[in-house]
């Protein structure tokens, strides 16, 4: 891959290749946009086809997490770690301190966190070498697991998708079609049953199914056939790149809202949603829930104040809505329009003279 090109592009500021041959780290920090503070985003530990393509994951996801953290609200730029390894197989000690002590020479620039393929205990260790990570064990003060405030997060943005589509927020007696019922969507499916909606539900993993069966009364179909089922809202909570030529023409839904990053497979995908008449709640507004718990850190782990700040996720949902409504544009571009309008307001607001780094009123 051309990857000054690609950098060119879309505007990235730093990519950073980890090697440590004694524990077998082989790692890409990308940071995209610090306009808005320092970049935070997780660590995905994934088994890569070759290095372009987790080279080229890690660049996709940190620009995501640029407009993820621009469209919560958050003073916070957008950045990812890639670890091209099983995580099943490949996890140790040695490796996520090595990745702590790369961290850590960043100085702050970017900070990590969880994300596929990696947990709370990968962070503790990570925690060992570097401050610059969150969603550590509570027992350090700490978030914990961000999947339980994800969750929580696509439920209130699929209540407000639901308001636009429906003309009303309850999800009571509302078919839901579930992709992936892993440790989000557990979570997202508690909340569902117990707003009294209807689940369809499938998953790779067959624990993972039965266990939704027999916690929520989930009818459980084929993975091949979830685009397929009649339902009111079909919930993404696995893959990206799940909305594309094939799969849009199945859908039968009128809203698609769910916890998977980067849904879309193109652009164009938004668009067709749109022309289809199905409400799409875009990726990174619905599931920032994760990373507004997280970075609540930052400050001093609050739960309340936590979670104060992810309820908001249903009324800027409705902004993105409104946005779409009020510049003729699908829901997803509204919603990088929605960031991209705040990092530039931020760009220009940063280029006041400071003294040292001072505002020059403390020199008075
Ligand atoms: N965990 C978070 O806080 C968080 C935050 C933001 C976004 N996300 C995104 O949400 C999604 C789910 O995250 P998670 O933490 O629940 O991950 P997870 O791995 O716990 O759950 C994903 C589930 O999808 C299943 N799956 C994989 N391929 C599938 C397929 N082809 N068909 C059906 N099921 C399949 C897996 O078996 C698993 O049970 C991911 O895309 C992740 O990037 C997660
Ligand atoms: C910082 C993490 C909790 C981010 C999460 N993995 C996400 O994609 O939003």
């Amino acid at each position: 891959m051309k990857i000054f090109e690609y950098m060119g592009k879309y505007d990235y500021e730093q990519l950073v290749l980890c090697h440590d041959e004694q524990s077998g780290l082989k790692a890409i920090i990308c940071i995209h946009d610090t306009t808005l503070g320092p970049a935070l985003g997780g660590t995905r530990m994934w088994t890569y086809d070759s290095e372009d393509a987790a080279i080229e994951d890690a660049l996709r996801l940190a620009r995501g997490m640029t407009y993820k953290n621009a469209a919560a609200g958050l003073n916070l730029g957008g950045g990812k770690t890639v670890v091209i390894g099983d995580p099943k197989k490949d996890k140790s000690e040695a490796l996520f301190r090595a990745l702590g002590r790369y961290i850590q020479g960043l100085n702050g620039r970017y900070i990590t966190a969880e994300d596929v393929g990696t947990t709370v205990e990968d962070m503790d260790i990570i925690r060992e070498e570097t401050k610059y990570v969150t969603g550590v064990s509570p027992a350090f003060g700490s978030s914990g697991n961000p999947s339980p405030v994800t969750a929580y997060g696509v439920y209130k943005g699929m209540k407000a998708a639901s308001k636009v589509a429906f003309g009303e927020d309850s999800l009571k007696g509302k078919v839901v079609a579930v992709q992936g019922v892993g440790h989000v969507a557990y979570n997202l499916c508690k909340h569902l049953h117990a707003e009294g909606a209807k689940l369809i539900v499938t998953d790779i993993n067959q624990a993972n199914v039965d266990r939704a069966v027999q916690e929520f009364g989930a009818e459980a179909v084929s993975p091949d056939k979830i685009y397929d089922v009649d339902c009111d809202i079909f919930s993404p909570c696995a893959l990206g790149a799940i909305i594309n030529d094939e799969t849009i023409e199945r859908l039968t839904c009128k809203v698609v809202a769910g916890a998977a990053n980067n849904q879309l497979k193109e652009e164009k995908h938004g668009e067709m949603l749109e022309q289809k008449g199905i409400i799409y709640a875009p990726d990174y507004v619905i599931n920032a829930g994760g990373v507004i718990n997280v970075a609540d850190e930052l400050y001093g782990y609050n739960r309340d104040r936590a979670m104060k700040r992810v309820e908001t996720i249903y009324d800027n949902m409705l902004k993105v809505f409104e946005i779409a409504k009020r510049d003729g544009i699908p829901s997803y571009k509204a919603a990088d329009r929605m960031a991209e309008e705040r990092i530039a307001a931020m760009r220009k607001t940063r280029s006041t003279f400071l003294v040292n780094g001072q505002s020059i009123l403390s020199h008075r």
